[in-house]
């Protein structure tokens, strides 16, 4: 038996998506959603394992722009669609597709890999650091009350088909990419998957509906949603979910949630996969009434560490050494002299005696400014050998509005 690992070839695309299919327990089983990730797969970036004629590994990349501090978007490969058969699991393939995959970014140039994890116990391994947290609510809207900012009465709402105002809707979002690190800049065709909404998300839900915020005609912000109405025998309890939700100033953002909490025989507003600074935790009257959660997002590797920490800016002047081990991407090993602030950052190698010890894993993980080197030095990840270079590192990396990977892929 001999396992090949090859480039997906266009024609081998619906076999190899079944064993993505199957990998993931039978999800994307309908033709729409096919449809969708086949226009989306760049053939030319993934990667199939065959033993014989099966496909018996697949994983793909996407050429993905990431914000990260300071607004420019950075080139990332961004690591989707893994999967290995299960007749064919622990005997490597993950490793030697993980091998391939990084090597392919690293030749395309892309300073960072990223990717969203079926399981969080699986990439640490290979480098990547939890580089964004998010955070899910249940908001009990009958039991809360919303503090109207300034402003909230002058904005219009106004309800549209999604497809009907999409033009308008990504043109907004456009412009907060830069504003948010860890936001992905879309590229042509992915607002197909931005309103997509897979079929057990649909089922028993009304069809998704975009609610817009305006003032004299200009777009302050937009919310997808589905409303999913329930019966009971104390009242109506239906739920509102909230898919996506961006806003360009605070009464736009109000007025969408005093839109979406006060929608007639609804009781709970849902919302998933949301900043976790997100404002409605400084809106409403009773956080405990709104069952918060936070868990794992974006994962991300730096694939060169120098280039990488060079793109992002630093929130205050930072010069500091920093010894990095990287036992799977070992052209990353070493000290690098990062000098960086708030107009740019130079990162080279030196020979200088190193100030920090770390992994490429914290590395990415304070990559985005979400998960401070303090956190990480207390959890015993981080290494201060000169006091003070921790703090004034921790401080520099940080930033003011919390990363955020707005959408999946
Ligand atoms: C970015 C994404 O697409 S995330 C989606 C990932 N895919 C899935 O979750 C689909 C279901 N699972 C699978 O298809 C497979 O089990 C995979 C892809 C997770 C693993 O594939 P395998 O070929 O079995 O992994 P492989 O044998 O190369 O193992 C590599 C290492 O990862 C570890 N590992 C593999 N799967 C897991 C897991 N689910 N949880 C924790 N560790 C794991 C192995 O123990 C091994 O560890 P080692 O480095 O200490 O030896």
């Amino acid at each position: 038996m001999t396992i090949e690992l090859r480039v997906l070839d266009e024609a081998d695309w619906e076999t190899w998506f079944s064993t993505v299919s199957w990998a993931f327990g039978g999800a994307f089983g309908s033709d729409e959603e096919r449809a969708l990730w086949r226009s989306l797969t760049e053939t030319e970036r993934s990667i199939g394992v065959w033993d014989g004629d099966r496909v018996v590994g697949t994983a793909g990349t996407f050429s993905l722009g990431l914000s990260v501090p300071g607004g420019a978007v950075v080139p990332a490969g961004g690591l989707t669609m893994v999967g290995v058969a299960p007749t064919h699991r622990r005997r490597g393939i993950l490793r030697r597709m993980m091998r391939q995959q990084l090597d392919d970014v690293r030749a395309a140039g892309e300073p960072l890999a990223v990717l969203t994890a079926s399981e969080p116990s699986i990439y640490g391994r290979f480098g990547y650091g939890t580089a964004t947290w998010e955070l899910s609510a249940e908001i009990e809207t009958r039991d809360v009350r919303l503090s109207a900012p300034p402003g909230i009465d002058e904005v219009e709402i106004r309800v549209a088909d999604p497809a009907d105002v999409l033009d308008a809707c990504e043109e907004l979002y456009a412009r907060q990419v830069p504003l948010r690190p860890g936001m992905l800049a879309r590229r042509p065709g992915w607002e197909r998957a931005a309103l997509w909404v897979a079929p057990d998300v649909r089922a028993g839900a009304a069809p998704q509906l975009c609610v817009l915020a305006e003032r004299d005609g200009e777009l302050l912000g937009y919310a997808r949603y589905l409303t999913r109405p329930s019966w009971q025998p104390s009242g109506p309890d239906g739920t509102v979910q909230v898919r996506d939700l961006q806003a360009t100033e605070p009464a736009g953002y109000a007025a969408l949630l005093r839109y979406l909490l006060d929608i007639d025989l609804m009781s709970t507003v849902a919302l998933a996969r949301r900043p976790v600074d997100e404002p409605f935790t400084q809106l409403l009257s009773d956080v405990r009434r709104c069952d918060l959660r936070v868990r794992d997002g974006l994962y991300l590797r730096p694939v060169e560490v120098g280039p990488a920490l060079a793109a992002r800016r630093y929130a205050t002047d930072v010069e500091v050494v920093l010894e990095v081990t990287d036992a799977f991407c070992p052209w990353n090993e070493g000290r690098w002299r990062l000098s960086g602030g708030p107009e740019g950052a130079v990162c080279e190698r030196t020979a200088d005696p190193a100030e920090l010890a770390l992994t490429v894993n914290e590395v990415g993980a304070a990559y985005l400014g979400g998960v401070s080197l303090s956190a990480l030095a207390a959890a015993g990840r981080v290494r201060e050998l000169r006091p003070g270079a921790l703090g004034a590192a921790a401080t520099a990396f940080g930033s003011p509005v919390a990363p955020w990977l707005s959408h999946g892929f």
